[in-house]
């Protein structure tokens, strides 16, 4: 569904689109309505799902004139059996109009334990590209459920215009689906403070932040490493529950800690601490995803029954961290091998897999076996 995120996007975009999607972003956090334009030129109003109500879904309706739809991740389909595997997204419209509350249910889970769909909904395919492709990114970008109610305009003219006159944001699909691929590429060195950690005192932590003001990344330097030498680098995933909170449910804590003391041990190193909590879908929907396991799944299906893949991390942001530190060559801290895949790919070369196993806690066994029958983790 998303654009591959290691090519040059096709189209430069400029840091005025960056934050037009951005600002998108937020305002669909904010409940707020907001005009996309597919690469076809037609245009929809769209919401987050999380934000439909009966007044909201009406008002869109009125602004748009067409009939609201929701759109979901192919992923969600799939789980709903709606649909076969295959790209795009996927829209449901329901005879005489879809309410809020099947809309909300259709995309959340917890709303919906396998009770058959509403009779008579209509599934249908929408391309990435699109504009409710697009209103799904959106939705996704903001770290909510993957899913959109689209309500289509029926346009005549132009779409920047009449999306004016309503005082609507509008922005383009063309440049919600290369946001990520963008906002990595602008990272910029913003702060850096030496930091004495009790585990690995020749600390200094260096800030990044994409151009469009987006999360920050960090990198833990500890001691100097020589950049003509393959550094030992460890990514690690922003996981408050674990990181901040000792939480026995993963073994993040134990990664992060053990990561600094085995880099101050080797001498030098750079731990890149990356803003993508929940393997990429936020600490809420972590929380979802944690209920939906306590439920019986496992840590794979609870993403998907949510409408995201199993991992819906990128390592761009990674990659161009170590560029501008001035680290191509790395030896990697991980048993996951997406992880070194993807770090290749996006052109820092790995020369070794340094193992990074910590012993179970009579809480993670699951999550950890889970990790290496479905997800290939090395343990
Ligand atoms: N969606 C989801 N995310 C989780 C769950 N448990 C932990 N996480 C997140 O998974 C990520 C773990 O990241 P890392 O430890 O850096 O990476 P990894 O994929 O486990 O691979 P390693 O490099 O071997 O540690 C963090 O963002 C956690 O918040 C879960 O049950 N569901
Ligand atoms: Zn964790």
């Amino acid at each position: 569904m998303y654009a591959d995120l290691h090519s040059i996007p096709p189209h430069p975009l400029d840091e005025a689109a960056l934050r037009t999607v951005d600002r998108a972003v937020a305002a669909m956090r904010r409940g707020e309505p907001v005009a996309v334009e597919g690469t076809d030129g037609s245009l929809c109003v769209a919401l987050s799902v999380e934000m439909a109500t009966s007044d909201s879904l009406a008002r869109l309706k009125r602004t748009a004139g067409g009939e609201p739809v929701l759109a979901v991740t192919r992923r969600r389909a799939v789980v709903l059996n709606a649909m076969q595997e295959g790209t795009g997204v996927v829209t449901f419209a329901a005879p005489g109009g879809l309410c809020a509350d099947d809309a909300r249910a259709l995309a959340d889970p917890e709303l919906r334990r396998g009770v058959a769909l509403p009779a008579g909904l209509v599934a249908a395919v929408s391309e990435p590209g699109t504009r409710e492709a697009a209103a799904v990114e959106l939705a996704r970008l903001g770290r909510l459920l993957p899913a959109a109610v689209v309500a289509p305009v029926t346009l005549r003219g132009d779409g920047i215009a009449w999306a004016q006159r309503r005082d609507l944001l509008h922005v383009r699909a063309l440049d919600v689906t290369d946001y990520r691929t963008h906002a990595a590429r602008t990272l910029r060195r913003v702060a850096q403070a030496r930091v004495p950690l009790e585990l690995a005192e020749a600390t200094e932590i260096v800030a990044f932040r994409p151009a469009d003001g987006g999360p920050e990344h960090l990198a833990i330097v500890i001691g100097s490493p020589d950049p003509a030498e393959p550094v030992l680098a460890r990514l690690h995933s922003e996981c408050f529950t674990g990181d901040l909170l000792g939480s026995l449910r993963c073994d993040c804590g134990d990664q992060l800690r053990g990561a600094i003391a085995e880099i101050a041990r080797a001498g030098s190193g750079v731990l890149l601490y990356l803003a993508q909590e929940g393997r990429g879908i936020g600490l809420v929907n972590k929380l979802r995803a944690y209920r939906i396991q306590d439920a019986g799944f496992d840590t794979v299906d609870a993403n998907e029954m949510l409408g995201f893949e199993a991992d819906e991390r990128v390592y761009l942001p990674a990659a161009e961290m170590l560029r501008q530190l001035g680290f191509g060559r790395v030896r990697l801290m991980t048993n996951n091998p997406d992880k070194l895949r993807e770090l290749a790919r996006c052109g820092i070369e790995v020369v070794e897999r340094v193992p990074h196993v910590f012993p179970t806690n009579g809480h993670n066994e699951g999550y950890l076996r889970t990790k290496a029958e479905r997800s290939g983790h090395m343990f």
